[in-house]
């Protein structure tokens, strides 16, 4: 593979990047690599600095020491912002009686592109469908937003990123309030995205449950990167890395699943 090749395979690049908000640092000397057609599980206890990590790789944070390469490109210099889709954790909030439709919330994600108030024209119209259907919420489009349930809405939010065609698409807790049912469908859907579309995802979650039966790669943090591989490595170290990571403060959850949770407290 030559050097080139490698640089359009990079969607993100983390070197040795270490950051703090006041005296304390959060993350320290993070080296991860994600990969084109990654579907990579960032996972850590709460307060671990996945949200700040992100905050990074997104230029709403700057780092004190290290680099991040977006797309090859040197975050100072990049500009494809369009290529990158970000779904927040606190995007499932709307109030029964919102008043906009599915079709009218992930149309908004057109926006960006051609300017508020502007007219769909039929293509963005199409694009707006196909990207409801990704989700698979057709059924909803015309639904008021308000009347779906967490995991539905957040579909539509996801609808909403997707409307743009990115590359990379960036989930943030994107399964709290999901019950556990909708929870396995949900995941099943971003396989599908990352496998039949080819969209690259980094999905971030406290939670390590079920979803390493879905994710290609998985990368353990609390504020060091304790652990970065693909699924396989992991689950066959799964539970001798968590109790070395975490000691015995891991207050393990079990799910109606092969896997286990982990939620640690933070001190
Ligand atoms: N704006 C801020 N100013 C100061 N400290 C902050 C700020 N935001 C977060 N922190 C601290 O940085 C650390 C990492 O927080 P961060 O939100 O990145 O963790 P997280 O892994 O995303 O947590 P959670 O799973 O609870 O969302 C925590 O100790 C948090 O209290």
């Amino acid at each position: 593979m030559g050097h080139r090749h490698q640089l359009t395979d990079s969607v993100i690049q983390v070197n040795h990047l270490s950051f703090k908000y006041t005296s304390q640092y959060v993350l320290e000397d993070i080296t991860l690599h994600v990969r084109k057609g990654a579907f990579l599980g960032l996972v850590g206890p709460n307060g671990s600095g996945k949200s700040t990590l992100v905050k990074c790789l997104l230029g709403i944070q700057t780092p004190q020491q290290g680099d991040i390469s977006l797309f090859g490109e040197p975050l100072k210099k990049f500009s494809g912002w369009d290529r990158i889709g970000y779904v927040s954790q606190k995007a499932n909030s709307f109030n029964s009686g919102f008043p906009a439709t599915v079709f009218e919330v992930v149309s908004m994600g057109l926006y960006g592109k051609i300017g508020l108030f502007r007219f769909l024209t039929k293509k963005h119209k199409q694009k707006v469908y196909e990207a409801i259907e990704k989700v698979e919420m057709s059924a909803y489009t015309n639904e008021n937003i308000g009347n779906l349930s967490g995991g539905q809405q957040q579909r539509v939010f996801i609808a909403r990123a997707l409307v743009s065609d990115p590359d990379l698409l960036i989930l943030d807790e994107p399964t709290v309030g999901v019950d556990v049912h909708s929870v396995q469908q949900f995941y099943t859907m971003l396989k599908q995205l990352n496998q039949e579309h080819g969209i690259t995802l980094v999905l971030i979650t406290h939670d390590i449950g079920a979803m390493t039966d879905y994710v290609t790669d998985v990368a353990c943090l609390n504020k060091h990167l304790h652990f970065h591989g693909d699924t396989d490595t992991f689950t066959e170290s799964e539970n001798e890395m968590m109790s070395t990571l975490y000691g015995h403060d891991v207050h393990m959850l079990t799910h109606n699943h092969d896997h286990s949770a982990c939620e640690v407290p933070t001190s």
